[in-house]
């Protein structure tokens, strides 16, 4: 937008958002101000990510209970402002209680979450606050209308119920969790720090510390609740100024209790320090961490993830193949593929399955029951299956069942938006590049070798950069490299060696269970 908008009232915003083209993608970062580290992460990759970055500021009155500290809440508006622009933001919204509640709040619609989800954990002890959270989050969803929206994992249960009210209300909001940003001791950051003398603030590390030990144990095998939550009262019973609210081993969605750890796990803890109530949580994952490859065409992403997928032992995830299948499934049944609305509909009704246990060899596809390994692979097939990935109903409906498919976790997939937009918790995101002209080269040597010459090197280059750029330009899930994700050119290196890179990453950088 090039400007930075200070805004307060939903009429200056709704003329400052109707001004972007439909191209481009708005992140939105809500927030109650007294902006801290944890904010900005947030701040930072969404301004990485998105085109438009809207920040709102509101202390929501909803959401604090009556003996709470809605009145003392730190409020650092100036401050948060200059760090809003220092950081990038395009428009930080900052509504008062009367523009987003001009008849009050005695009266309001409210947005009644699932009671599962509301009244464990903090709902115990702080009833309603939840309906708070979520009718004002619902509210800046719509005003603001994002194609993004993040959010912290440090209030896991907040994140759990946003999450179920999008899906429950089918807003298309794509909600990102960002990693909770903790000071150099351990303590996880929050506008609420503020209210800690020093010896407060040396008894709310216990948290963070029992959660810490919890890891340790967990990495060493122990997975029950009993096991896990042990320790952490063990810890605790150290620390005798700090009042327990809770400490539980629950189900990151769902919030049920879990007996056991099959897959992943979250742990949450609250409690008191003096009059302060602080939370923490840590998300204990059994499951395979995801890798996920992005690039340009051809970086030699999918010869590349295939072998690192073979070397790894995770699933090949051929993300290339689903498309084609869905490709060839319109043209079988003479669908114009200009026909947007038709083509899916058409597709929602396909049943995709794949198969990849052979690494050497392309993975098998299932369409509606009917195999298509080869059929998809046809020059038909190949010049259309662009045009029909680039359509926005056929990527969700490809990366709602992408997303399924690696719900547990041991998949390796290769594309453009797997780490920005399919995989967005992915635990290793690789963004493999070459040079224009290295690419155009090695697909020229590639065609030469298929006796198919038609197209000389610098038509390949043009093809390429015109590619890059469309790539760039689709208004579904945009190409751009992952805020999180390590860059390898590989225009002086051989496959091996990139695979060898990858597979040490993966291993080295993330815990094994
Ligand atoms: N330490 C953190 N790490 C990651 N995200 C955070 C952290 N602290 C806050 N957030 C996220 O920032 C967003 C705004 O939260 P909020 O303004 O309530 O800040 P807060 O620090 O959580 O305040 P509070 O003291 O009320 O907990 C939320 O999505 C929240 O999860
Ligand atoms: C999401 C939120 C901004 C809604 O007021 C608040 O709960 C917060 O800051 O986490
Ligand atoms: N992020 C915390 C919101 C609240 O405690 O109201």
């Amino acid at each position: 937008m090039g400007m930075f908008y200070c805004l307060s009232t939903t009429a200056g915003l709704q003329a400052a958002l109707g001004t972007l083209s439909p191209a481009t993608t708005l992140g939105f970062v809500p927030t109650m101000g007294a902006l801290h580290g944890g904010h900005v992460a947030l701040i930072q990759r969404a301004r990485q990510e998105c085109d438009v970055v809207v920040v709102s500021i509101f202390v929501n009155p909803l959401q604090f209970g009556p003996q709470e500290d809605l009145e003392r809440y730190p409020r650092t508006l100036e401050a948060d402002t200059r760090l809003c622009q220092e950081l990038g933001v395009d428009v930080l919204f900052v509504p008062d209680v009367a523009e987003l509640y001009p008849r009050g709040m005695e009266t309001l619609t409210l947005v009644e979450p699932p009671r599962e989800l509301t009244e464990r954990l903090c709902g115990r002890s702080r009833p309603g606050h939840f309906r708070g959270v979520a009718t004002v989050v619902l509210k800046l969803l719509h005003l603001v209308q994002p194609d993004r929206a993040y959010f912290g994992q440090k209030d896991a249960q907040q994140l759990a119920i946003i999450r179920r009210c999008v899906a429950d209300l089918n807003l298309e909001v794509e909600i990102i969790a960002c990693p909770i940003v903790r000071d150099a001791d351990g303590l996880a950051l929050s506008s609420r720090n503020q209210y800690l003398s020093e010896g407060d603030r040396a008894t709310a590390l216990a948290l963070s510390q029992s959660l810490e030990i919890a890891t340790a144990a967990f990495r060493q095998g122990c997975f029950t609740a009993s096991d896990l939550l042990a320790p952490i009262h063990n810890h605790l019973r150290q620390f005798p100024q700090l009042r327990l609210d809770y400490a539980e081993l629950v189900h990151p969605q769902t919030l049920v209790p879990l007996e056991r750890i099959e897959t992943v796990g979250l742990l949450a803890i609250a409690g008191w320090v003096g009059q302060t109530r602080l939370i923490d949580n840590c998300l204990l994952d059994r499951r395979l961490p995801i890798l996920a490859v992005d690039g340009p065409a051809g970086a030699g992403k999918s010869t590349v993830t295939r072998r690192a997928a073979q070397a790894l032992g995770l699933q090949y995830l051929d993300t290339g193949a689903m498309y084609r299948a869905v490709t060839w499934w319109c043209l079988e049944n003479n669908l114009d593929l200009r026909d947007e609305p038709a083509v899916v509909e058409a597709i929602a009704h396909c049943q995709l399955r794949l198969e990849s246990s052979d690494p050497h060899q392309p993975t098998r596809v299932w369409i509606n029951d009917r195999e298509v390994s080869q059929a998809i692979r046809s020059l038909e097939v190949t010049q259309r299956v662009s045009q029909v990935a680039a359509l926005r109903g056929v990527r969700r409906l490809m990366v709602r069942q992408q997303r399924a498919i690696g719900a547990n976790g041991g998949i390796a997939a290769e594309g453009r938006d797997i780490g920005t937009h399919v995989f967005p918790e992915a635990g290793l995101k690789i963004f493999l590049t070459a040079s224009p002209a290295e690419r155009a080269q090695r697909r020229w040597q590639e065609l030469q070798q298929q006796g198919q010459c038609d197209l000389s090197y610098e038509e390949l280059l043009a093809q390429i950069t015109a590619r890059d750029t469309a790539d760039q330009q689709r208004t579904y899930a945009p190409f751009r490299k992952a805020a999180d994700a390590i860059e390898i050119c590989t225009d002086n290196l051989g496959i091996d060696e990139v695979v060898s890179k990858i597979v040490h990453l993966y291993r080295s950088r993330l815990p094994q269970p």
